[in-house]
């Protein structure tokens, strides 16, 4: 499989050497697995949104994108979620990576650090070049959508 070299950083080494890096767990995962830097246990109500730590900045190679993803297990399992999914981070972005997960179960969640609370998954990114223009061209689709096929 084709890779792409990511530059990542902790921000506080000392503070974090005790967190693994984001981690493919297997050969041919899309995503790597993303931990919590909490400094504790960090309890997520239910319906709560919370703005999670890694504990460490990348430089994206220009052209790319790091998508901020949910776990499909903590989603179907407890409700935890991305709320923002796909959260971007930007190849100029130099700030910490957040994960921004919502609980839309019924019982809190408790996130304990190291805990891993989503995945990253890189992929490449073409900017739109507008051109401003007075009319589009038809097509049989037209205006319609949201449906307008049926269900
Ligand atoms: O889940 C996310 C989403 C974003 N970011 C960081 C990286 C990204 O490059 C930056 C800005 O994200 P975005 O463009 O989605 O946010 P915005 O609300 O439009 O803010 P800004 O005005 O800073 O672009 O925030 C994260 O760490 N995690």
């Amino acid at each position: 499989m084709e890779k792409r070299n990511v530059k990542i950083c902790w921000l506080d080494p000392e503070k974090n050497k005790d967190l693994l890096l984001p981690v493919y767990q297997t050969e041919l995962a899309a995503g790597m697995d993303v931990r919590a830097a909490v400094e504790g246990p960090y309890l997520l109500e239910s319906g709560a949104v919370h703005l999670f730590p890694t504990g460490f900045a990348v430089a994206i190679s220009p052209g790319y994108e790091l998508q901020v993803r949910p776990r499909s297990g903590l989603a179907v399992k407890h409700g935890v979620t991305v709320i923002n999914s796909p959260g971007t981070i930007d190849a100029d972005y130099r700030g910490e990576v957040k994960v921004a997960l919502i609980n839309l179960g019924k019982m809190p969640f408790l996130v304990n650090r190291g805990d891993r609370i989503a995945q990253l998954v890189l992929a490449p990114v073409v900017q739109a070049q507008l051109e401003l223009v007075t009319k589009l061209d038809e097509t049989s689709r037209g205006r319609g959508g949201f449906g307008h096929t049926g269900l």
